[in-house]
């Protein structure tokens, strides 16, 4: 599994890389604009160049409207920038097809540049209140425009988890429709080190997370500590460890 950090700007990014051994994907964000606010092109810049340059670096285009060529002018915009994960979330679908039309948008707009970038279609894990697409249906989403993986985020950072909304068992079934159609599954949304057990069990692929590893645990009061990332990636291989010791060998 691999750990995205979402800094909420240079500052933070810079405390990412004095724990860059023990990430995987530095996340551009702007947490003070939404759950997936997009963060300014200068900012995604000098986050490129301030991380190791074997760290990719990914971007939120926003938590977006049903606004397709609004939201791929964005997406470009990010990878323009140096992002190579290029993150949606689909605030504004509240249709699989209108989710469908935004990310095959984004594709486009993102591939054209840059084919070896990887986009990544996101829902909500509380979607039922927000009123958007069912997060059940990002797999088949993200598929159908041509992305590269599906992921769930929680839109109300209210201290209510991605399990509280989605079930281990339901993010099961995310993982394995992702899987199923050749997809990268990624989960976040408040997660804490207690949710690592279930996450590596059910194969996720990348688990995002910022409040887990700021001070205090306040992914809005709080900074990110380089020692609280170096904790939850120690997690993430003791999971990772037992899991595997459980896991009987396929030949
Ligand atoms: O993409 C990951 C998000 O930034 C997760 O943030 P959070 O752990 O504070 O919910």
């Amino acid at each position: 599994m691999l750990l995205l950090i979402s800094p909420d700007g240079v500052e933070e990014a810079l405390d990412c890389a004095k724990a860059a051994e023990h990430l995987d994907i530095v996340d551009v964000k702007k947490p003070d604009e939404g759950s997936l606010g997009a963060n300014f092109p200068w900012v995604i810049r000098e986050i490129r160049d301030a991380v190791p340059a074997d760290k990719p670096v990914s971007a939120t285009v926003g938590d977006v409207p049903y606004k397709p060529g609004t939201v791929a002018q964005a997406a470009l915009g990010a990878v323009v920038s140096g992002a190579t994960y290029i993150k949606v979330g689909l605030y504004g679908c509240t249709t699989p097809e209108q989710g469908i039309e935004v990310m095959r948008a984004v594709v486009r707009a993102v591939k054209d540049h840059r084919p070896e970038a990887l986009v990544v279609a996101s829902g909500y894990a509380d979607a039922h209140r927000i009123g958007c697409v069912n997060p059940l249906a990002l797999p088949d989403i993200a598929a159908r425009a041509g992305a590269d993986a599906a992921m769930l985020d929680t839109a109300i950072k209210d201290g209510t988890r991605l399990f509280d909304h989605v079930p281990p068992d339901s993010c099961a079934e995310f993982v394995r429709r992702a899987h199923a159609s050749g997809l990268l599954a990624a989960l976040a949304g408040s997660v804490k080190r207690d949710d690592l057990g279930p996450l590596t069990r059910i194969g996720t692929d990348i688990v995002g997370v910022r409040g887990a590893v700021c001070s205090g645990g306040d992914r809005n009061a709080g900074r990110i500590q380089p020692h609280l990332v170096a904790a939850f990636r120690a997690e993430m291989d003791r999971q990772a460890r037992e899991h595997a010791v459980g896991t009987p060998a396929v030949n």
